[in-house]
């Protein structure tokens, strides 16, 4: 089974490129621009990553990404995690990043979409890996900020497919950023945002009336909510679910416990990705073998799902269909 889930072409949705920083990379970069880690080794990086929920994870991310200076670093960052995504069958990624958590260091937009585009162009040349740009911004930080941030970015707005919203969710519903949100609407941005990964099934709803996203990042905690649960499946929402993620932040206990199965059954439009795969125990395929591990799931779930994900992306049509051939073919 991990031959031919590595061989099935697979797309990510979900993933946060600043959580893809492998403490090896932490520590070179560190190294390169003379930034102090509070740790002595990798091993002591690795041992601290033990999380009892989402905001012990978040005070680490944001500690680690400060090694991340210059748009050299921002393209090493992402050549490193697309080198690892696609030689594990990965063939289309729609990275996020946090501008607000490198503004907050002085490291100007530009460098950040320089580093990361070119690594992006890179990556197809080199691999025929297909790429998409997500900007999200920082729930735990006020709106203003949040629809500041968008205005300086208006130079860069070729570069990106959508806006996002992630951090904190609890106490920061999606409600707070209304505004910016209709303003990216505006813009011809399409949107996204966390919802229901530690927040109640109302932010789902607000992320999809409020926000009038097309694609609800986790969304797990719908489950609790049968008739949105419903809307969800009859509408065709995408959920982005990361499981180890939840596993490793607690959302969930065990692998056995999380409710992928339920919501598989419930009809939903589901995909499988990594989220932060330098702290939450791997990549793409590792979370389709931790499925594999726990549910038993046939070849033709991992295909609906990993189809699912060709659907939900933002790519070219003619992308989709070539996408849609590979993945028919390993049926
Ligand atoms: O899993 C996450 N949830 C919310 N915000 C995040 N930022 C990075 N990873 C996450
Ligand atoms: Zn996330």
């Amino acid at each position: 089974m991990k031959a031919w889930l590595t061989t099935l072409p697979k797309v990510e949705l979900h993933l946060h490129i600043e959580g893809s920083l492998e403490p090896e990379l932490m520590f070179a970069l560190a190294a390169r621009n003379a930034v102090e880690l509070p740790y002595a080794s990798v091993e002591e990086v690795r041992a601290a990553y033990d999380f009892s929920d989402l905001q012990s994870f978040l005070d680490l991310y944001y500690q680690g990404m400060a090694v991340l200076r210059t748009a050299d670093d921002f393209f090493d960052l992402a050549m490193d995690y697309f080198r690892r995504a696609q030689a594990e069958g990965v063939v289309h990624v729609e990275l996020s990043f946090d501008p607000q958590a490198h503004l907050a260091r002085g490291i100007e937009l530009g460098v950040q979409f320089e580093g990361l585009t070119r690594a992006m162009r890179q990556a197809e040349r080199e691999w025929g890996l297909s790429t998409a740009l997500i900007m999200s911004f920082l729930r735990d930080r006020s709106a203003a900020e949040a629809m500041e941030v968008l205005e300086r970015a208006s130079p860069y707005l070729e570069l990106l497919d959508a806006v996002g919203l992630d951090s904190a969710e609890q106490g920061n519903p999606p409600g707070k950023f209304v505004e910016v949100f209709a303003r990216a609407r505006l813009l011809g941005l399409p949107r996204v945002a966390h919802a229901g990964e530690e927040g109640p099934p109302a932010y789902i709803r607000e992320a999809l009336d409020l926000l009038e996203v097309c694609r609800i990042d986790h969304g797990v905690r719908c489950l609790e909510d049968p008739e949105l649960v419903a809307r969800l499946r009859d509408e065709r929402v995408p959920l982005t679910v990361c499981p180890l993620s939840n596993v490793r932040l607690k959302v969930v206990e065990r692998m056995h416990d999380h409710p992928l199965p339920r919501l598989l059954d419930a009809g939903l439009v589901l995909t499988l990705n990594s989220d932060d795969p330098a702290y939450f125990g791997g990549g793409v395929l590792d979370n389709y073998l931790a499925c594999h591990d726990a549910f038993g799931w046939s070849k033709e779930t991992f295909a609906v799902l990993a189809e699912n994900a060709i659907q939900a992306a933002f790519m070219s049509e003619a992308r989709r269909k070539e996408l849609r051939e590979r993945l028919n073919a390993c049926r």
